[in-house]
């Protein structure tokens, strides 16, 4: 099939490379003229591990192309994919991309003679795809839903696993407006195995995704929300009281007790809280919608102030040791809101840096490539300092916290930790590492859900 991608950001990218892989001829489209040239060089403007060798790939083939120009990108393809940002600002989410791609296409549409189907893939509010922009594409083309296509298909990936998410997905959901819509979307997946595919209307599919990321949300949040009833008893490690919960097959189906597949225990995690550029954005907008009509979502709320309070605490405990954290220096392993990803959007990484900042620490921030996006949000000053190399910031450290579990970093010995470090004292704000080797080895050992020692 011939589609055009709107917005090449981390999700449009990562669909118009997949799809072209899969053999579909692909334009994507960019505002960004230096993201569209990049793309066409073969780079790809966002690190997702796998993506550039599969867009070389379709680059080389002729099956990919990128460009700026819409109007031609939709004349010559016979499905739009809109995968443009959907911020939170200003107590709600934003949909100006949404609208202003819809009015291009739309004004194409008025043009175009042959039938065309428009899905947004970006994640909306329920109500976004038959209302807004069906009202923008009917007003701007002239032409009647039907006349053209409309659906709705949410994407599921995860950054740092994006082209394998996309190109084995648990499942497609597809809202269309009509028959026609959903056979022209389930055309575009014929080739994805055996993905179930789900055949809703267009606000359930939209309230699929949100009520996907809240649920995901809650189960951390509610993992972080017994970490602190954990802290408070003492000689309980929530670590323990997850794995006890979890090892049941409700949550992680095993066959001759052999796990078949990680469940919901990747999510059953505490740790200093989720980041991203989805997490938090789509729960305050689920909260912020709900709100709109009329109704109060206590869960999604306590969700949010959970997730909210959870970097502080690590400084909080981080303050119980050094008393104060003036003058100090603190290391801070992971800049990016999790491993595999140069994304630093509402990075835990973030809050804590401000705060020791505010709290007249000098800080270190290390990580492997999410270093150039922080330096943009907190430029590098004589108290802030950045490194990628994790033996120098342990040496200058005083202090180090954990906040995302790179593989670099977790695989430090705690021989090493003793070794580099004047005085050994490591925040887990992952729980990645094991308390009594390090304790064995002389570092003073905090983690989350943990304290005081086991017996
Ligand atoms: N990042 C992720 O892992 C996931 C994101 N989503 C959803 O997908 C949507 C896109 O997210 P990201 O890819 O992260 O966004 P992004 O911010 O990385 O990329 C959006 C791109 O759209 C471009 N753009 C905006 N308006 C345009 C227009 N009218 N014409 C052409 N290009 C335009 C921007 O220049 C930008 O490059 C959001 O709704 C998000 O919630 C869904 C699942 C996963
Ligand atoms: O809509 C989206 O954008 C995407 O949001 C998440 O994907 P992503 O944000 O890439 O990353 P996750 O791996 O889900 O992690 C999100 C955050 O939760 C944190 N997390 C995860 C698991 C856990 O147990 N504890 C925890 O704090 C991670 O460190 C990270 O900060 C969802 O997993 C995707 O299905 C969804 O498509």
């Amino acid at each position: 099939m011939r589609i055009s991608v709107i917005g090449t950001g981390y999700v449009g990218l990562v669909t118009g490379v997949c799809l072209a892989t899969k053999g579909h001829q692909v334009i994507c489209i960019d505002k960004q003229l230096k993201i569209v040239k990049k793309i066409n060089r073969m780079e790809a403007p966002i690190y997702e591990p796998g993506l550039e060798e599969l867009l070389r790939n379709v680059i080389t083939k002729g099956t990919l192309v990128a460009t700026t120009d819409l109007k031609s990108a939709v004349m010559n393809t016979d499905i739009s994919i809109i995968s443009v940002g959907t911020p939170f600002r200003d107590g709600k989410i934003d949909l100006r991309y949404i609208e202003s791609a819809a009015q291009e296409i739309g004004n194409v549409l008025k043009e175009k003679n042959s039938y065309h189907v428009i899905c947004v893939k970006s994640t909306v509010i329920p109500t976004t795809t038959d209302t807004l922009v069906k009202s923008i594409l009917e007003d701007a083309s002239g032409k009647k839903a039907g006349e053209f296509g409309l659906a709705m298909n949410p994407e599921f990936l995860r950054e740092g696993k994006a082209v394998q998410d996309f190109m084995y997905p648990d499942r497609i959901v597809i809202g269309a407006y009509d028959k026609e819509s959903f056979e022209s979307m389930k055309n575009v997946y014929k080739d994805f195995f055996d993905a179930p595919i789900l055949k809703v209307n267009l606000r359930t599919a939209e309230m699929i995704k949100y009520t996907a990321n809240a649920l995901l949300a809650t189960l951390i949040s509610y993992s972080n929300e017994v970490a602190v009833i954990c802290e408070k008893v003492g000689k309980i490690d929530v670590k323990e009281v997850l794995e006890g919960v979890t090892l049941d097959k409700r949550f992680n189906p095993r066959v001759n007790n052999q796990l078949i597949y990680p469940g919901m225990v990747s999510y059953l995690k505490a740790g200093c809280g989720f980041g991203g550029s989805c997490f938090p954005k789509d729960v305050q907008a689920l909260l912020a919608f709900s709100k709109e009509l009329g109704y109060f979502p206590s869960m999604i709320q306590a969700t949010l102030a959970i997730n909210y309070a959870q970097p502080y605490r690590l400084i909080e405990r981080l303050e119980e040791i050094l008393d104060t954290l003036e003058n100090t220096k603190i290391a801070v392993l992971g800049l990016s809101f999790k491993p595999e990803t140069d994304d630093i959007r509402e990075s835990p990484s973030l809050v804590i840096i401000k705060e020791l900042l505010a709290k007249k620490a000098k800080v270190i921030g290390v990580d492997p490539i999410a270093i150039e996006n922080t330096k943009k949000k907190f430029p590098q000053n004589e108290l802030l300092h950045y490194s990628t190399d994790y033996k120098h910031a342990l040496q200058e450290a005083d202090a180090a916290i954990l906040v995302t579990a790179w593989s670099d970093f977790t695989k430090i010995s705690p021989q090493e930790v003793k070794k580099l470090m004047k005085i050994p004292i490591l925040i887990d704000g992952r729980r990645v590492f094991d308390k009594s080797s390090f304790e064995a080895a002389g570092v003073q050992y905090i983690g989350v859900g943990l304290a005081e020692y086991l017996q």
